[in-house]
């Protein structure tokens, strides 16, 4: 199954204050979309209301489907999604909370089968974590602990995953790994993959076309070269950058020191 997220004039409150406006994005089946802006620009906010864990204005819809009217299970069959600072059960060994991933393919008080703890298996091995396995989630480090809760969302197979930051607690040969992976299943499978990411050499390398929040709203969106600009990368992040182009054609951003000008630090 493949499935395309769609979103018109989404919009989301939080105590009465809008934090997202107007959103209109579209992210195809095979496609790579990556949700980038400064902080509380509104990015977990997105990908929450898409998951079904806020409500929200406008309509967003998965496979044709408003995802107001799915039920829990429904959604967890059709939309994978991992939080930012997600909160694990610190008593439950590794395999068994990645096989959690399996629960909304189960029959009404059903046991995961041998087909499910396989699955479970899978992904556990293609995430480096069997030496983990029988571990406690509650004894890995910060970086294990991610890769963890990656494992229990690509467990559950569906065509849609949200990734909230899903690389911030890796080293880079995780990171690495975490995201080829991720660009594989979406390849192989047809996965349609939104993820929110801070670093814009990351999003640049990874996203077929990135969406920029700010204040709420998205101010730019569409390839990473037509988006990661000095000049839009300076107004809205208020940072200094220069920006080229890697082997592949895609933009590299390197982060500058601003030109201070005051003569107390030497820099002109
Ligand atoms: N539970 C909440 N109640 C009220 N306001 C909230 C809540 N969570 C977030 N907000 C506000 O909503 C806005 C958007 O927050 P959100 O977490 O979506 O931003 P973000 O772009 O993901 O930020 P960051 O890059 O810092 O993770 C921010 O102004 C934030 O303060």
């Amino acid at each position: 199954m493949s499935a395309r997220l769609s979103l018109r004039a989404a919009g989301v409150d939080r105590d009465g204050v809008p934090v997202l406006r107007d959103v209109r994005a579209d992210v195809e089946p095979g496609e790579w979309v990556a949700v980038i802006g400064p902080n509380g620009a509104g990015k977990s906010t997105l990908l929450k209301a898409v998951a079904g864990l806020l409500p929200h204005m406008g309509e967003i819809t998965v496979a044709g489907r408003p995802v107001r009217g799915l039920s829990a299970r429904e959604s967890a069959r059709t939309i994978a999604y991992t939080a930012q600072n997600p909160v694990v059960p610190d008593r439950m060994p590794v395999h068994e909370y990645v096989l959690l991933g399996r629960t909304p393919h189960l029959g009404y008080l059903a046991r995961p089968g041998r087909r499910d703890r396989a699955i479970a298996s899978e992904v556990i091995d293609r995430l480096d974590l069997g030496r983990f396995a029988d571990r406690d989630v509650g004894r890995l480090s910060g970086g294990e602990r991610q890769r963890v809760v990656l494992a229990r969302a690509l467990a559950q197979q569906a065509p849609v995953l949200l990734l909230d930051e899903p690389t911030t607690a890796l080293d880079l040969g995780h990171q690495q790994q975490v995201l080829e992976l991720v660009d594989t299943l979406r390849i192989t499978d047809g996965l349609t993959v939104l993820t929110t990411l801070h670093d814009l050499g990351v999003a640049a390398q990874y996203a077929d076309r990135l969406l920029m929040l700010v204040g709420g709203r998205a101010v730019s969106s569409g390839p990473p070269a037509d988006v990661l600009t000095p000049d839009t990368i300076a107004e809205h992040y208020q940072a200094s950058v220069t920006v080229d182009r890697g082997p592949d054609g895609r933009p590299r951003v390197h982060p500058i020191r601003p030109r201070h000008g005051n003569g107390r630090d030497g820099i002109e």
